[in-house]
C-alpha cells in the first residue's frame, strides 16, 4: 500500500509536486499517468526516499521508506531505465545485492528464473539490450519479495514483445495481492495493463478512476447513422435527451442514444440503413483533454 498525503516538492520556484494525495492499494495494478513533466518521476523519488517532500508525506507499506529496516523487501523499484554499463554478469550484480541486504542465495536464482534471464544471467550486464536490461531492474526490484512494487516507465523503449511480458508480469504480481504502481506518459498502454489509475498535471491530481470509469466517460456516445430516408428517421428519433446532427443528405449524427434502439427504431418503421457506428474518442485522444490545461509547455515546445 502507498498514501500520499498532501504530497509536495518545490524546486526553487518549481512546484514539481502539488499537494498530490492518493492511495495505491494491493491487489490491481494503478497506472500513475500524467504527461511529460507533471511530476511522476519526483513523486516515485520520494516513495523511494530518494528526494525529501517540501511538505506532505508518503508512506509504504504504513511508513516513510527511511523508517523500514529491510526496505528492499518492502518495496522494489524499477527507476527511468538508464545504460547499465558494467563488466559484472547478471547473476553478479543480483547477488551483491542480495548480499548486502541480508537476502538469501537461494533468491537470487528464483527471481533469475522469474524475469527469464537464466540463459545470460553469466554474461556481463554491459552487453544487454535494453529488453535485457529491463527484466534485470525488474529482478533486482523482486529480490526482496517485497509486498510493493514501484515501476518508472517500464515500457519505454521495449519491443511489443517486452512489452506484453511486462504487462502480463505485473497483473501476476498484482494477483498475488502485491501493490503495484507503475508510471506512464501512454494511456493506451496503462488501458492495457492497469485496472486503476492516477492521472497528474503539472503536479497536481486531475483523476484517481478505475480504467473502466475512464473509458465509459471518455466515450462521446455518439452514433453515425446512414439511410436513404435520413430526414424521415430524423424526425422518428427526435426526443427531449437527443441531438442530431445532419452531416449530408443522408448521413445523421445522433447522441443521446444507442445504437441497437436507433436500429430498433429503423426496423419497426422498415426503414433501410446502410450505416450504424458507434463513434468513441480514442483513450488518448479522452487523456489529451483531460491533461490539456496540464501539459508543461517547456523549452522544447516553445522552440517548436
Ligand atoms: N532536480 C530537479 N531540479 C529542478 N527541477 C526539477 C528537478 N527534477 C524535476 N524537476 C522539474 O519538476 C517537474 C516534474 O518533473 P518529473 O521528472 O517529476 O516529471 P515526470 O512526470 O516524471 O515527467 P517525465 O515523464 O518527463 O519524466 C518538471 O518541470 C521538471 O523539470
Amino acid at each position: 500500500m502507498i498514501e500520499a498525503q498532501a504530497l509536495t516538492k518545490r524546486y526553487g520556484e518549481k512546484l514539481a509536486v502539488d499537494e498530490l494525495t492518493f492511495t495505491v492499494k494491493p491487489g490491481v495494478v494503478t497506472g500513475f499517468l500524467g504527461p511529460n513533466g507533471a511530476g511522476k518521476s519526483t513523486t516515485i523519488r520520494m516513495i523511494m526516499g530518494l528526494d525529501a517532500p517540501t511538505s506532505g508525506s508518503v508512506l509504504v507499506n504504513g511508513r516513510r521508506y527511511a523508517e523500514h529496516t529491510a526496505p528492499l523487501r518492502e518495496v522494489g523499484a524499477l527507476l527511468e531505465a538508464r545504460a547499465v554499463h558494467t563488466g559484472r554478469s547478471a547473476y553478479n550484480h543480483l547477488l551483491a545485492l542480495a548480499v548486502s541486504n541480508g537476502i538469501p542465495r537461494r533468491r537470487v536464482d528464483e527471481v533469475i528464473g522469474l524475469v527469464g534471464l537464466e540463459q545470460v544471467a553469466r554474461k556481463r550486464v554491459g552487453g544487454f539490450s535494453l529488453g535485457m536490461g529491463q527484466r534485470l531492474g525488474i529482478a533486482a526490484a523482486l529480490l526482496g519479495d517485497p509486498a510493493t512494487l514501484v515501476l518508472d516507465e517500464p515500457v519505454n523503449g521495449l519491443d511489443p514483445q517486452g512489452i506484453l511480458w511486462i504487462r502480463n508480469l505485473l497483473r501476476g504480481l498484482a494477483e498475488e495481492g502485491r501493490t503495484v504502481f507503475v508510471s506512464s506518459h501512454l494511456m493506451s498502454e496503462m488501458a492495457l495493463t492497469a485496472e486503476h489509475l492516477i492521472v497528474v498535471g503539472r503536479g497536481r491530481l486531475i483523476a484517481d478512476t478505475s480504467v473502466a470509469e475512464f473509458i465509459e466517460s471518455a466515450s462521446r456516445n455518439t452514433v453515425r447513422v446512414r439511410s436513404p430516408q435520413a430526414t424521415r428517421l430524423r424526425s422518428l428519433l427526435a426526443g427531449p435527451d437527443v441531438s442530431i446532427t445532419t452531416q449530408e443528405d443522408c448521413l445523421l449524427e445522433v447522441s443521446g442514444m444507442s445504437a441497437t434502439d436507433i436500429g430498433l427504431v429503423a426496423l419497426r418503421e422498415q426503414l433501410p440503413l446502410e450505416e450504424l457506428t458507434p463513434i468513441r474518442a480514442s483513450l488518448e485522444e479522452a487523456f489529451m483533454e483531460l491533461t490539456d490545461d496540464a501539459v508543461e509547455y517547456g523549452t522544447e515546445r516553445k522552440a517548436s
